[in-house]
């Protein structure tokens, strides 16, 4: 996870950036401690759409080929505003939770965990990066995160060119 700092006018804010390589190994690190901890899930329910890559992973490393997804809306726009979470499609298959494994790829308030785990009370809760606020509702996540800073993951980027240095410095 790289930590660059980009200024907008007056304003700075902190960007950790997560590759795809990086997103790999946080997933199959996450999939080892699982492993350890619990027998084979029944299932696992991605929250969509963070969670459906990091699910699609899990489900390969631990075997599970039951996925089923619950889709929640709790932020307008990009780097948006939080809003109250709506429920645009339940997990069905997943009962109260028991012998599943919840997968997100991050917690930052907490909502979004809160309000799905609410649903699926025995499931257990597992994501890839926690900020101190969400942390409590995770059972288990790989990497923490200051709050102040916002996770740039590989779909949210694109290469693109960037001026040689002698090109973009006037002296
Ligand atoms: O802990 P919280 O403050 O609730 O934030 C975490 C949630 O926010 C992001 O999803 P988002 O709602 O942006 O939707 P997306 O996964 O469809 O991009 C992220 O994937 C988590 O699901
Ligand atoms: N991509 C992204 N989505 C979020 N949703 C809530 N917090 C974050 C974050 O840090 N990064
Ligand atoms: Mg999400």
């Amino acid at each position: 996870m790289t930590g660059t700092v980009q200024t907008q006018g007056s304003q700075s804010i902190n960007y950790a950036t997560v590759t795809w390589d990086q997103l790999h190994r946080d997933a199959r690190l996450l999939a080892t401690e699982l492993m350890r901890k619990y027998r084979p899930f029944r299932g696992i329910v991605a929250i969509t759409r963070g969670g459906l890559i990091p699910a699609a992973i899990l489900g390969r490393e631990l075997g599970c080929r039951l996925i089923e997804s619950v889709s929640v809306v709790s932020y307008a726009g990009e780097e948006g505003t939080q809003q109250e979470p709506k429920l645009l499609k339940a997990p069905e298959a997943a009962g109260d939770g028991e012998g599943f494994l919840i997968v997100d790829d991050l917690v930052d308030s907490g909502v979004t965990a809160r309000y799905v785990r609410e649903m699926l009370p025995k499931a257990v809760f597992a994501c890839l990066y926690a900020k101190p606020d969400g942390r409590p509702c995770t059972d288990h996540f790989v990497t923490e995160v200051p709050q102040d800073t916002w996770v740039l993951f590989p779909w949210d980027m694109a290469p693109q060119f960037v001026a040689p240095l002698n090109r973009s410095h006037k002296a």
